[in-house]
């Protein structure tokens, strides 16, 4: 460089490429740090600019973090990680506090120097440059150190280092638009959610046009809105859990957890590390801590199904938690609070169940402040042609393809008692859909369980079987063939009875307590029935 004209024209250029190149590097991604990263290398291999840093603003702490540096130096990396500048601490820090530049030839007696990174060389003058949001706040930092004949040009260099720092206040700026509008898109997402579960919710979930359903379905809008304890009251398949969704998913609380419990499906001592969660080493087998349903629908709603089978003792801590929002895991000592909306169903008279002393009239009245009943299916018959093509149109998607039916089959539905309701109109379908090989559902097409074909009651079965202990089977006398398949051996009766005892566990979703009941039987009696009749329980 033989003078300082043609060395500031060289300068010049060679700042010139160096601002193409990290121009390029900026435009080519959105992604942060590797492209701070590389600015910063881009400063030293090619301005001859070292130890170059970027710190930037924590809006939460108001101060500023490292979040790039240009050192081969593990020390300086690590240093990185933990270094942080208040307003005016520093070299960094007075940057912020100044909001303007710093320029040092040097930084051996240069008293703001902390020296905390073990980045910066004494030798070498500093140039620090504030990164300015397009409101003229600072967001953040830009320092470096330039090598070449560096007291000459210290104000050029400034000047260069200020552009840059202009570029990165623009790739901030893209950032934070990007994810605004990220964040707005997904807010749009979740009230169109909101507005579509709203004011569509139960068409698209649940069918219905008797007088019973729509002021089910009034009441359903009515109370989603609010956090009040509902209780569902119907038989089983009537659409409890239905409901109990079409709740959670109208309300306020739709963005978060919708948990459900069948409290007849668990032993009590299950039921309570079910409900509560337990600390690791509570019990056998507790390897690890585990968070309960009641923590897991914390700000969301807790669907308690089959509420009026939990034993006494558990009804006094389900009470509790009721009343106080607070338990503590089992084995844990730690009280956990949470906001929890409790949507409960039975199909039990729980009013009698409060006389007969055997369900706590305290948890009743918590419990029944927002009662809803669901309607059985033989009580809105005309409802069955709306739910037919609902149910067939959801069965097709599953099968992945269109299903019909003719008008004689769904007359023949409407003449059915239907105890399972309309979880067992749904079996129905799916079984006739499986016959109708075409696609169309003819009445023939339909297997109706005989207990069903009885007069729709499943208690007609064990009117001839109640006993605690089955008794064996009756001798019938050897019979012709032909005689036999019309008026039933005793083999016939077995299997009948067998497959009765199948279908009330199918509509029970293969709970025996449920099943049980259906079948007027007690659950020791079922269970005997199951063991006896090689029934494989196929899931709780
Ligand atoms: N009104 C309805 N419209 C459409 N489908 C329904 C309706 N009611 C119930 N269903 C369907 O019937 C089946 C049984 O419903 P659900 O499981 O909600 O009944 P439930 O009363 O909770 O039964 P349980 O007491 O045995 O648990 C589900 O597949 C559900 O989608």
């Amino acid at each position: 460089m033989s003078n300082s004209a043609a060395t500031r024209t060289e300068l010049f250029e060679r700042q010139l490429c160096v601002l193409d190149k990290i121009c390029w590097t900026l435009t080519r991604s959105l992604d942060l740090n590797p492209s701070l990263d590389e600015v910063l290398k881009i400063l030293h291999n090619e301005a001859e600019m070292k130890n170059g840093l970027i710190a930037l603003k924590d809006y939460e702490m108001e101060n500023l973090y490292i979040s790039a540096v240009h050192s081969d130096s593990d020390v300086v990396q690590r240093a990185k990680e933990a270094a942080r500048y208040q307003q005016g601490e520093g070299l960094v820090g007075s940057i912020l506090k100044s909001q303007s530049s710093l320029v040092l030839p040097n930084l051996a007696n240069e008293q703001r120097f902390l020296d905390r990174l073990e980045l910066f060389e004494l030798s070498l003058p500093f140039i620090g440059v504030p990164v300015k949001d397009q409101r003229g706040d600072v967001v953040g930092v830009l320092a470096a150190q330039p090598t070449s004949d560096p007291e000459r040009f210290l104000a050029e260099e400034c000047r260069f280092l200020n552009m840059i720092a202009n570029l990165l206040a623009q790739l901030l700026r893209l950032l934070g638009e990007v994810e605004h509008q990220q964040q707005q898109l997904t807010d749009e997402r979740d009230e169109l959610r909101r507005r579509v579960r709203g004011k569509f919710g139960f068409e698209n979930l649940m069918v219905g046009h008797t007088p019973t359903m729509v002021q089910m379905f009034e009441q359903i809008r009515r109370v989603s809105k609010w956090d009040t304890t509902v209780l569902l009251r119907g038989e089983s398949g009537t659409g409890k859990e239905l409901v109990a969704s079409a709740i959670h998913y109208n309300s306020p609380r739709a963005h978060n957890s919708f948990i459900r419990l069948n409290c007849a499906a668990l032993p009590e001592n299950l039921l309570e590390s079910e409900l509560f969660g337990h600390e690791k080493g509570a019990f056998t087998g507790a390897t690890r801590t585990r968070q309960g349903r009641f923590e897991q629908a914390d700000k969301g709603t807790l669907f308690l199904d089959e509420i009026g089978e939990i034993s006494p003792m558990f009804q006094a801590k389900l009470l509790r938690v009721l009343q106080e929002g607070e338990f503590e895991r089992v084995g844990g000592n730690k009280t956990i609070s949470v906001q929890v909306r409790i949507v409960a169903a039975t199909n039990r008279n729980l009013e009698q169940e409060v006389r007969d002393g055997s369900f706590r009239e305290d948890l009743y009245y918590r419990l029944n402040i927002m009662p809803i009943n669901l309607p059985p299916l033989r009580e809105r018959i005309e409802d069955i042609p709306e739910l037919v093509n609902f149910l067939l149109t959801k069965i097709g998607k599953a099968q992945g393809r269109p299903l019909d039916i003719s008008k004689n089959a769904v007359r023949k539905l409407m003449t059915h008692s239907w105890p399972g309701n309309v979880r067992e109109l749904e079996n129905t379908l799916e079984r006739a859909s499986i016959m109708a090989e075409e696609g169309v559902i003819e009445e023939n097409d339909f297997s109706f369980n005989s207990a069903e074909l009885m007069g729709g009651n499943f208690a007609s079965l064990t009117s001839q079987s109640a006993p605690q202990i089955a008794p064996p089977p009756p001798q019938h006398p050897p019979q012709e063939r032909g005689t036999s398949e019309l008026s039933g051996s005793a083999e016939d009766a077995d299997m009948d009875e067998r497959r009765q005892v199948i279908a009330a566990l199918e509509q029970a979703g293969w709970v025996q307590a449920k099943a049980a009941r259906l079948l007027n039987m007690t659950p020791r009696q079922i269970a005997y029935r199951i063991q006896t009749m090689n029934i494989e329980v196929r899931k709780l």
